[in-house]
């Protein structure tokens, strides 16, 4: 089954637009958890085990993992979700970007040392370091394409003078992405919610690809104008190609006490439905 099509089938069976973000900051966890790195995978699967029913995908980010020398616990996790939700996609956060050899290692890492269903991408380094993913064909890759931070624009928004037109940066991504770069119909593109304006542009020039969405949530994107400027229906009440609308830290973090899981299954419901609302309204 192509990743595309694992992604459509989640978002069915969930009756779900969201992606909660699995980025665990020790510092955040609740007593006596506090501090303690070698409780990562505790707090996340506790995270999973609430929020599972809700979910078109997960998306741990490995910085959060790393830092903590905690690789061992993100396999864990890995294989955890693999076996409580296995019908859950699980998009692995890492941004990497290098010369296709290195790439290669990149691609291993993501798709065999972790078995994620798809990873993050920077295409910065042109397509000969996207083309090692390409070579896993039920595996997806969003390429970053208008990130949500506040400095995103200060590359990806600039004109490219020498193309007809003169798209910005991302528009001519976003384009490149839709037609030549998708050889097996694998890639996807990362555009934050803090950007309606430009998430409706790229959805314009791209209206096949899967968006990973970032930024609603801790960074105050709208999600209702995310679903407006992003969504596109079938007349069955499913995507033409979703949008994965990641929100980490308001659905991790929404209680800091005992309660954290019962408080990010509730964040993480109320969160769904004002995407459904939207999608429907
Ligand atoms: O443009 C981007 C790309 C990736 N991210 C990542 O998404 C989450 C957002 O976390 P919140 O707590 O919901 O703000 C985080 O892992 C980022 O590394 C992004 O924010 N923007």
């Amino acid at each position: 089954m192509s990743f595309l099509d694992r992604l459509r089938a989640a978002e069915r069976r969930a009756d779900s637009l969201l992606c909660v973000g699995l980025d665990p900051d020790p510092a955040k966890f609740p007593a006596p958890w506090t501090g303690d790195a070698g409780r990562i995978f505790d707090f996340c699967a506790r995270i999973v085990d609430a929020t599972k029913d809700l979910v078109l995908a997960y998306k741990p980010q490995i910085a959060y993992f790393a830092a903590h020398r905690a690789e061992d616990q993100l396999e864990r996790l890995m294989a955890y979700l693999a076996r409580t939700a296995p019908d859950v996609p699980v998009i692995l956060d890492a941004k990497r970007g290098d010369i296709g050899a290195t790439a290669e290692q990149y691609a291993r890492e993501a798709f065999d040392r972790y078995q994620a269903d798809a990873v993050t991408v920077s295409p910065f380094m042109g397509f000969d370091t996207v083309e090692p993913y390409l070579r896993r064909p039920g595996k997806g890759v969003f390429l970053l394409c208008r990130t949500s931070n506040p400095g995103g624009a200060d590359w990806q928004a600039q004109r490219l003078a020498d193309l007809p037109g003169q798209p910005r940066l991302y528009e001519h991504l976003a384009a490149m992405a839709e037609t030549r770069w998708n050889r097996n119909g694998q890639l996807g593109l990362v555009v934050g919610a803090t950007w309606p304006e430009e998430l409706a542009r790229v959805r314009a020039l791209a209206p096949t690809l899967p968006l990973l969405i970032p930024g609603v949530g801790a960074q105050g994107g709208d999600a209702a104008a995310t679903v407006r400027a992003a969504w596109r229906g079938t007349p069955e009440g499913g995507s033409t190609a979703p949008i994965v609308v990641n929100s980490s830290r308001a659905v991790l973090y929404a209680s800091a006490g005992p309660d954290f899981a019962e408080a990010a299954r509730r964040e993480a419901l109320a969160t769904r439905d004002t995407l459904n609302a939207a999608r429907r309204g």
